[in-house]
């Protein structure tokens, strides 16, 4: 596996500060010796400098609206680019409005890519629907053609042009989804496996029937947007939206074996890590190992050794 890695330590998606300390809280656990001990080759492309954009009064309800454009057409760039060097791209974030970006830079190199969403949450509210103004609770609803009608201009993402449609994505360990954002993923038929799913079918029969639905016409790249708020809290408490009720550590290290196993991992997120959501110490240090883990377990680690 050749990987590269890119850091963006950006918090405006959300209000929460701390998660932009996410990328080198992971690197200090130990990322790049981990990837290179398990025989990657690996390129950190350090982390993103996001200038600071003045006024960025709301619109509506959206809160830091171009900051979020802005940073997201710097990572899309970045993330272009890693793709063109030939390397698996590794974003460590930072919230998780950052997937506009990531999947956007990603889609600019490979155009029939799917993606993965393992999170608490679907993340797909529009401006409109949003209830909070968080970006981060709304980059899917940027990234999918189907609502290319839907989402009202707003400054800083003209660039932006939806590369997913609604059958290109499926979701895994939803437990908080907002009634509009249900509303929108019923409407479009979207794949979701919530935690109830995972309690029924086991995380083995999930992952079966998630790459029976991505490589229903055939193998394809694949993006994994993982948010480390899928977990369980008890497993990775430092985080800024936590919900009762995820996954298992060992749910969530499966999921990252079984994608790995198709070879076609192209892009991975790992955002969400925020230290000083953490109570003590320890919670930092669960949450920032975990995160390591599901990248490690994304490059080929397997726990038979
Ligand atoms: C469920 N939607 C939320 C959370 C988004 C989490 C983003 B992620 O990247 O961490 O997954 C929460 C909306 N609720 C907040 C509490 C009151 C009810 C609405 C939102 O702010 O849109
Ligand atoms: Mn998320
Ligand atoms: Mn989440």
């Amino acid at each position: 596996h050749s990987v590269g890695i890119i850091g963006a330590p950006f918090w405006k998606g959300q209000p929460k500060d701390g998660v932009e300390k996410g990328p080198d809280l992971i690197r200090s656990t130990g990322l790049v010796e981990k990837l290179k001990g398990q025989g990657c080759s690996v390129r950190d492309y350090g982390n993103l400098k996001f200038e600071h954009v003045p006024d960025d009064q709301p619109i509506e309800k959206v809160q830091r609206p171009r900051s979020v454009g802005h940073a997201n057409k710097q990572l899309a760039d970045a993330v272009h680019m890693i793709k063109k060097d030939g390397h698996t791209c590794v974003l460590l974030g930072g919230d998780h409005s950052l997937a506009i970006g990531s999947i956007l830079g990603h889609a600019a190199s490979q155009k029939e890519l799917c993606v993965v969403w393992v999170d608490a949450h679907a993340d797909i509210n529009t401006p409109t629907t949003t209830l909070t103004g968080n970006m981060h609770g709304q980059p899917v609803s940027f990234l999918i053609r189907e609502f290319h009608s839907k989402i009202p201009v707003m400054p800083g993402f003209s660039w932006i042009k939806p590369c997913i449609s609604a059958q290109d994505i499926v979701y895994i360990g939803l437990r908080d989804v907002d009634p509009a954002e249900h509303y929108i993923l019923k409407h479009l038929g979207i794949k979701f496996f919530s935690m109830t799913d995972v309690d029924r079918l086991g995380i083995a029969k999930v992952m079966e029937e998630t790459c029976d639905h991505i490589f229903s016409k055939g193998k394809r790249p694949i993006h994994l947007s993982y948010d480390i708020d899928a977990l369980d809290p008890s497993v990775s408490p430092a985080t800024g939206t936590p919900v009762m009720g995820g996954l298992t550590y060992r749910e969530g290290i499966y999921i990252t074996e079984q994608i790995c196993q198709t070879g076609m991992l192209s892009a991975l997120d790992v955002v969400e890590v925020n230290p000083k959501m953490a109570r003590a110490e320890e919670e930092i240090s669960s949450t920032a190992k975990t995160a390591v883990d599901v990248i490690l377990g994304c490059f080929g680690r397997v726990r038979e050794g």
